[in-house]
């Protein structure tokens, strides 16, 4: 069946109202997501997953609508505790469909594990003596996950680093695995501590650290949209958004809110999916180190020949749809049916069109109107809650504080006494 994620009166809609026509609009059953309704984890689970639970918490589930990626249209489900976050993916998917939406692609699945061999009198010829040694070595590294290797995943690689460090040389070897549908952390962990005795012989060293590295670039997810001038206001709007992602890419300092921006997205569809939230963001921010060794932005804007936006963002992606908490937690479980990815790359490849759509959002409000009244607007929901407005009296406060451009707890509070009050 086709899938709609262009639907009509979604925002104005209950929550369970949304839940239906999401399921509808993803083309599967609405007991898909009842998950939704209760957050998807009992404290009797949670007491499984991590260690003294003492409870859950719980974060709003939003769906945002209007995606459209590699011309099929996608529901996609955000985890997070800000406003706005999900109108503005919504919104700047809605103005890039016009254009036929998100264009992705991705890297095979591959992570790498460090095995750091200290103490070695000869690094260099450590480092031959492993790479002489590579086939024996890859042998030991797969025997520890036949799993993965009959899946088509398995060691891809074997590569030897030099790293000069304080106290020393270290021999560094990277183990780069094809993790195939899983983030990879514990299989890649595995191999490491599997070869760490083998390595330290060969190097004729002592091997301390085995473990991933997060920084994953040879786990890369992209992003490509074109945003038409006309839908984002004319020429001067486009050329400033490329102006304000221009401050990014040449200073740090704009560079960490820039990219702040990208990851409202990114981290809000990796945690509604049970993902790994640090290993996605400690990837993205070492991959916005440049070359030069400046951090700068993760994606690019420029002009287009027929003068629309065109925006890009490539970045390390290592989600998976096994493992981890993915399959426990049944909201995961339900966010993953209402995307309809099969793959952790068809899961990447989405996550990095939010992270696009969410920048792009951010980066017109900036460069128009600024981010306050959108994103204010919304945030007036919590303040009257904040001030202690009950569910009948929040729509008339939210609408005083807009309409007085006042979002601050305290008018809340005084119009909240003035509603309450005889005659208010
Ligand atoms: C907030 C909007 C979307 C309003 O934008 P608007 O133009 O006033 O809204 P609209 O009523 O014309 O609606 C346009 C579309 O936005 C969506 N939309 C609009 N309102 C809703 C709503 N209530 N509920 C659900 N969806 C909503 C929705 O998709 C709608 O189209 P539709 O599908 O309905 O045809 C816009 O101002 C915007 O995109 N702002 C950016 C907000 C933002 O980036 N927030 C993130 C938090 S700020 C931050 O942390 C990062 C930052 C900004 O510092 C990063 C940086 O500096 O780069
Ligand atoms: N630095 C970091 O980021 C670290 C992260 N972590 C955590 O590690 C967890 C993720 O580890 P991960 O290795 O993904 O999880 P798992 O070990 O739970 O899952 C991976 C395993 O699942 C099995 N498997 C079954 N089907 C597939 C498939 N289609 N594709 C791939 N594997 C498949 C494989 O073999 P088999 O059946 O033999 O298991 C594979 O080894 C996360 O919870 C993360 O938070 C942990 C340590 C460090």
């Amino acid at each position: 069946m086709t899938r709609q994620s262009r639907i009509p009166g979604f925002r104005d809609a209950s929550p369970a109202e949304r839940r239906a026509m999401a399921a509808k609009g993803a083309g599967v059953p609405a007991e898909a997501l009842d998950a939704f309704a209760s957050g998807g984890l009992t404290v009797e689970q949670a007491d499984h997953m991590i260690e003294n639970a003492a409870g859950t918490l719980g974060v709003p589930l939003g769906v945002a609508t209007n995606f459209t990626v590699n011309g099929v249209d996608v529901l996609v489900p955000m985890a997070t505790e800000e406003p706005s976050v999900v109108a503005a993916a919504g919104n700047a998917a809605r103005i890039a469909r016009e254009r036929g939406g998100f264009h992705t692609s991705s890297s095979a699945p591959v992570m790498q594990a460090q095995v750091q061999v200290l103490d070695v009198a000869d690094p260099d010829g450590a480092r031959l003596r492993l790479l002489e040694a590579r086939d024996e070595l890859i042998r030991l590294a797969d025997d520890q996950d036949p799993q993965l290797v009959s899946l088509g995943g398995g060691v891809r690689d074997l590569t030897v680093r030099i790293v000069d460090a304080r106290p020393g040389r270290y021999v560094v070897v990277h183990l780069v695995v094809d993790v195939r549908d899983a983030m990879g952390a514990n299989a890649v962990n595995t191999m490491a501590e599997a070869l760490a005795g083998r390595v330290g012989e060969i190097a004729g060293g002592r091997v301390l650290l085995r473990i991933l590295t997060n920084k994953a670039d040879t786990r890369l997810a992209r992003a490509r949209a074109v945003f038409s001038a006309d839908a984002l206001g004319g020429e001067r709007i486009v050329g400033d958004i490329v102006h304000a992602a221009a401050l990014a890419e040449a200073d740090p300092y704009r560079a960490a809110t820039h990219n702040k921006g990208i990851m409202n997205g990114i981290t809000a569809v990796v945690l509604a999916t049970g993902n790994d939230t640090r290993a996605v963001e400690a990837g993205a921010h070492s991959h916005a180190v440049g070359a030069d060794g400046v951090y700068t932005a993760l994606s690019h804007f420029e002009v287009d020949s027929d003068g629309d936006l065109v925006g890009t963002l490539e970045l390390p992606m290592p989600v998976g749809l096994i493992g981890g908490a993915t399959k426990v937690h049944a909201a995961a479980g339900s966010a993953v049916r209402l995307l309809g990815v099969a793959t952790a790359a068809e899961l990447a490849e989405i996550v990095a069109a939010v992270g696009l759509a969410q920048n792009l959002a951010a980066l017109r409000a900036l460069a128009t109107e600024g981010i306050q009244r959108g994103h204010m607007s919304l945030h007036a929901r919590n303040v009257a809650v904040a001030a202690g407005a009950t569910a009948d009296e929040i729509p008339e406060v939210v609408g005083r504080l807009i309409a007085d451009r006042a979002i601050r707890a305290d008018r809340a509070e005084q119009v909240l006494a003035e509603l309450r009050s005889p005659g208010g």
